[in-house]
């Protein structure tokens, strides 16, 4: 191993937890009697980090990811251990975390550059790249307050990478921009890696980290369980989810007599926040399950997915289609089965009462990750001028797992074929007699 730019020894860090605000005073005045519940956020944490390199962090919900990048950023103090970091930290934690509301962008991005320790002069020589990165017009000049999260995302990840940072520290923060910055920022990302810059970044999306990271770690419970390459930490990592899926699915079930018969086939819960709806249809049950009709939210990579859609119609509607599709957490849609596209076509004519049963399936054929469903009835006049007679934006979340075996996100059937040709010389064409 290279020069070390972070070094953890031992770090353990301690949050207390109060049951009322009021345990919170308590504590400060009668510490032993406050109540508090000690919660151990990570426990002996040994990391190296080398110079030049890119480290990813992975782990469920929980896990310490957020307050490891916190100690090693410096808005945390460990409860105990040892933290030393070599160089100019710039970290993307919490969103907007480091701006001032009050503050307009230019402003903020002075009052940033000045804390990272550069001078006015540098940062004013920095300030149109930093502009121009961020690409928010005239907002540049208006309060961060009246900024939208994109708009703080931009600004902040701006301001990260253009003041020659020798550390960065990326929390998930770039999964907030739209598809094009986020590209932007990945291409950034890797000439920050060309010119040597060493990158710690969290990230739930394992196709991510492999695509950007050398090496990954894995945190368990607030322990590093594993440290390798990233296809190796993407494997263990759904391993571990699938074990904790499963075990909790057990201490989950009834004994055998008291489980209902729904209890296998359960529909979603639908909420009316997600829902766009003209009043002529309503979605009234959506059921996600495997072939068999068993409801269940974690996949295998190429298994079956099936939605049962049942929709109730309030009015006749004409030419009406039907689609169900997956989103990724960016908000790219993956590919979905519409019967615009997809036989058996449009319905002709619905009665008004009518309800109609849809049953659609397809293989999942994507990479491990996490997925959003959404669900959509229409009445179309063409493929582009149709009229949504209800919408389930964000209806489900699916878990694909397994080994990508994919290049891309997802894998469409195909096939390769390789042939052998000879290079022609003299001496194979004199073989074949040839003059
Ligand atoms: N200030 C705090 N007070 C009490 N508990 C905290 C505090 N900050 C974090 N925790 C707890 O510490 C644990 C680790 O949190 P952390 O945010 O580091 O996890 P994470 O892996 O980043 O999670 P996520 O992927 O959801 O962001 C969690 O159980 C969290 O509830």
């Amino acid at each position: 191993m290279g020069e070390s730019i972070i070094s953890l020894k031992n770090v353990s860090k301690c949050f207390k937890r109060y049951a009322k605000p009021a345990d919170r005073l308590k504590e400060v005045f009668v510490p032993r009697h406050s109540g508090a519940e000690e919660f151990w956020a990570l426990r002996d944490i040994n990391l190296e980090v080398e110079k030049g390199s890119t480290l990813g962090l992975v782990g469920q919900n929980g896990s310490g990811k957020s307050t490891l990048l916190q100690i090693v950023a410096g808005t945390l103090t460990p409860t105990s251990g040892d933290v030393q970091v070599k160089g100019r930290i710039s970290a993307l934690l919490e969103l907007g975390s480091g701006f001032n509301p009050e503050f307009t962008g230019r402003q903020n991005v002075f009052f940033n550059g000045r804390v990272l320790g550069l001078s006015q002069d540098e940062i004013g020589r920095k300030f149109d790249g930093i502009a121009a990165f961020a690409d928010i017009g005239a907002f540049i000049d208006q309060p961060v307050k009246t900024y939208s999260s994109g708009m703080f995302i931009r600004l902040a990840f701006a301001v990260a990478i253009n003041i020659d940072p020798d550390i960065l520290i990326v929390d998930e923060a770039l999964a907030v921009g739209d598809i094009f910055f986020q590209a932007k920022c990945y291409k950034k990302l890797e000439e920050l890696q060309d010119r040597g810059i060493s990158i710690l970044f969290v990230s739930h999306d394992t196709a991510t980290i492999q695509s950007l990271c050398e090496e990954g770690v894995l945190l368990h419970h607030g322990q590093i369980v594993c440290r390798d390459v990233p296809s190796v930490i993407s494997s263990k990592y759904f391993q571990l989810f699938r074990t904790e899926h499963e075990q909790l699915n057990q201490s989950d079930k009834p004994v055998e007599a008291d489980v209902p018969k729904t209890k296998q086939n359960n529909p979603i819960a639908l909420s009316r926040d997600q829902r766009i709806t003209n009043g002529k249809a309503t979605i009234r049950e959506v059921y996600i399950t495997d072939t068999l009709g068993q409801s269940k939210t974690t996949f295998e990579i190429g298994e079956t997915l099936q939605g049962r859609i049942i929709v109730e119609f309030h009015d006749n509607c004409y030419d009406v289609s039907i689609g169900l599709a997956l989103r990724d957490r960016y908000g790219r849609l993956l590919f979905g089965k519409h019967t615009w596209y997809d036989d058996p076509g449009l319905i002709p004519i619905v009665h008004k009462d009518e309800i109609i049963e849809c049953m659609i399936r397809f293989e999942l054929n994507i990479q491990a990750n996490e997925y959003l469903g959404l669900i959509g009835i229409a009445t179309h006049r063409s493929e582009i001028d149709y009229d949504s007679l209800d919408i389930l934006q964000d209806a489900f979340v699916i878990q694909v797992i397994g080994t990508n075996q994919s290049w891309g996100i997802t894998k469409v059937p195909g096939t390769i074929e390789i042939r052998h040709k000879n290079l022609v010389t003299p001496q194979s064409l004199m073989a074949e007699g040839v003059e």
